[in-house]
């Protein structure tokens, strides 16, 4: 049954007011980031990865820039134990890189974890116990004191078998479900390892305070990370980490309100993979970060390329609207936001091309490997004239003159109306030839000669209905004296509202292109291109295609 009153709320407030986090604006700078891909992405999979797999993303994850990874849970399986002795025994960590691997609190959990790791050049031990009410009650059964010692006798196995072993390791520990557990109880938890560890300047250690499951709105987490951070022993040789899930679907939230309230770092996943609705996805925080000016120390440049191999290697899907990576998170299709898009593009470039300020585009699609031809102005029955003007200016060099924008934008928004379909840039421009280029139904101008004499005369050859007749007129110039002489033997009016011509880029088979308005006897405007590497040639195509569209009434 859908029944909300079988619900109620599993988190608890600090027993003090905890928001001084309030009072700070936005991320300034980038976190410690930890990714945890190949531990908490990984064990949420239908198919866990392979070994190979798992090493294909092991180097992605390092040429993005983490310095801090989760590699696996060492004594969970072989291939697990297999991808961490792999790592060590073939040199595959970097100086600057220190694998994390992640164990319960059990004694002989613990002890295979450090076989797993023995050799490492660093490595984070990460110890977890959970400490919610729901799990003290439901699957520990133990009391506050019995469900504490756990963590401290993990804390003590961790620091008895590190200094047996000689090797270099940092401790991390988690109070996992700590987002359902009383804060003044996660914080006597907390306390009492780090007084087992006892960290230093030298040898800090990790108190990760995991959103296990999210449960709350996100300023109450971030109360949450304020009071632990405010009343935690030994702080300043602690390093606060988060690690929130999305269960609400505001992981991204709950991350940048605890970094607000004092976290030092962040373990997260690339795209969100992770349980159930996911972990926080790393690339949407550090992308935010990006978006506000702050360098997020991770190189998400090539983009299409991260989101293809972490596609291949999970068999995730990533959503076409996903923040910053999604097939259409780019994407304007609506004419208003085209015309601004297409505004704002030009005007970047004419007062400061250093600043984004583009309007509808948080950032620039190509600083994470998008393009502006095929991923911004797209177009449809939404389109508007600003947008089909710019996939023509984009595209093919043609600079649209703004009174026949208009028609133009009607008439490729019918097209795409009644096809059902979005055009691609060739659609457009083909729509756009189609109807003013040589659009010639009604008559053909098939000679025209000039001669200078009191201005211009000209005599003009028109076919019509089979036959050829020579119209002699005058006018100002060449175009006027064509004009002149259509007008005169149409009867009707052929005055040039609109003249605009311009080279075309090199490559596109003609030189120039002439964009012609009349206005005809109804006082409508109609349109018409010449394109030819003789100018006049062009613009007497022009007029032509515009006299014929005038003639069509
Ligand atoms: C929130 C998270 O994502 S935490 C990480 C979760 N990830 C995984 O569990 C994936 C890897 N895990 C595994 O492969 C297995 O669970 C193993 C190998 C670690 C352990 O396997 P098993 O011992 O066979 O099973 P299981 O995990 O069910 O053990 C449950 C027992 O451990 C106890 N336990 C569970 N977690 C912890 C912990 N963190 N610390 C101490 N005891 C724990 C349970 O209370 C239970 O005790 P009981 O036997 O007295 O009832
Ligand atoms: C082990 C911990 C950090 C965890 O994965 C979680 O709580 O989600």
């Amino acid at each position: 049954m859908f029944n909300y009153k079988q619900y109620k709320r599993g988190y608890f407030m600090p027993p003090v007011e905890c928001n001084d986090w309030v009072k700070k604006e936005y991320v300034d700078k980038a976190p410690i980031w930890c990714s945890v891909d190949l531990r908490d992405g990984n064990q949420a999979l239908i198919e866990p990865m392979s070994l190979a797999e798992k090493l294909e993303f092991y180097k992605m994850l390092i040429k993005v820039g983490f310095k801090e990874i989760e590699i696996g849970f060492p004594a969970a399986s072989e291939t697990e134990y297999e991808f961490c002795r792999t790592l060590i025994e073939n040199n595959m960590i970097p100086e600057d890189v220190t694998i994390q691997v992640l164990t319960q609190a059990r004694p002989h959990i613990i002890k295979k974890t450090f076989e797993a790791v023995k050799g490492a050049p660093r490595a984070i031990i990460h110890v977890y116990n959970s400490t919610s009410l729901a799990q003290r009650e439901q699957v520990f059964a133990k009391s506050k004191e019995e469900i504490k010692k756990i963590a401290i006798e993990g804390a003590k196995l961790l620091k008895e078998l590190a200094e047996a072993d000689g090797g270099n390791y940092l401790f991390e520990y988690s109070p996992e479900s700590f987002t359902g557990t009383e804060p003044e109880y996660a914080l006597e938890v907390c306390n009492a390892v780090i007084d087992q560890w006892q960290p230093t300047k030298d040898k800090k250690c990790i108190i990760n305070l995991p959103v296990t499951v999210e449960m709350s709105l996100p300023h109450v987490y971030a109360s949450q990370v304020e009071y632990m951070c405010k009343n935690m022993h030994n702080r300043e040789n602690v390093i606060v980490s988060l690690h929130p899930h999305n269960d609400r679907g505001t992981g991204v939230a709950d991350s940048e309100l605890g970094l607000l309230a004092g976290a030092d770092r962040i373990e997260g996943t690339l795209f969100g993979n992770g349980e159930r609705t996911g972990n926080v996805d790393v690339i949407t925080l550090a992308m935010n970060m990006y978006s506000h000016g702050v360098d997020p120390k991770l190189d998400l440049s090539d983009m299409p390329e991260l989101a293809q191999t972490y596609e291949k290697l999970t068999q995730m899907t990533i959503s076409d609207r996903h923040p910053y990576c999604g097939k259409l998170v780019f994407a304007a299709f609506s004419g208003s936001h085209q015309d601004a898009i297409s505004k704002g593009m030009h005007y970047r470039i004419d007062h400061n091309p250093d600043l984004w300020t583009v309007p509808y585009l948080p950032i620039n699609p190509e600083d994470v490997g998008r393009t502006y031809d095929s991923d911004v102005i797209r177009i449809n029955s939404q389109s508007g004239k600003g947008g089909v003007a710019y996939v023509l200016e984009r595209n093919f060099g043609m600079l649209i003159p703004k009174a026949m924008r208009e028609d133009l934008g009607y008439a490729v928004k019918d097209v795409s109306d009644n096809a059902h379909k979005e055009l691609a840039p060739e659609e457009v421009l083909e729509i756009f030839e189609k109807r003013y280029k040589k659009y010639t139904p009604n008559f053909k101008i098939t000679e025209v000669h000039f001669k200078q004499e009191d201005g211009i005369q000209t005599a003009v050859t028109i076919e019509e209905n089979g036959q050829s007749l020579t119209v002699n007129a005058a006018g100002k110039g060449r175009l006027d004296a064509v004009s002149n002489a259509l007008a005169k033997h149409f009867n009707k009016p052929c005055n040039i509202t609109v003249y605009e011509e311009h080279a075309l880029k090199s490559g596109s088979g003609a030189s120039a292109i002439a964009y012609v308005g009349i206005e005809g006897d109804d006082g409508k405007g109609y349109f018409g291109i010449g394109i030819d590497h003789d100018i006049i040639r062009a613009s007497i195509d022009a007029v032509e295609s515009a006299m014929n569209r005038s003639l069509d009434k």
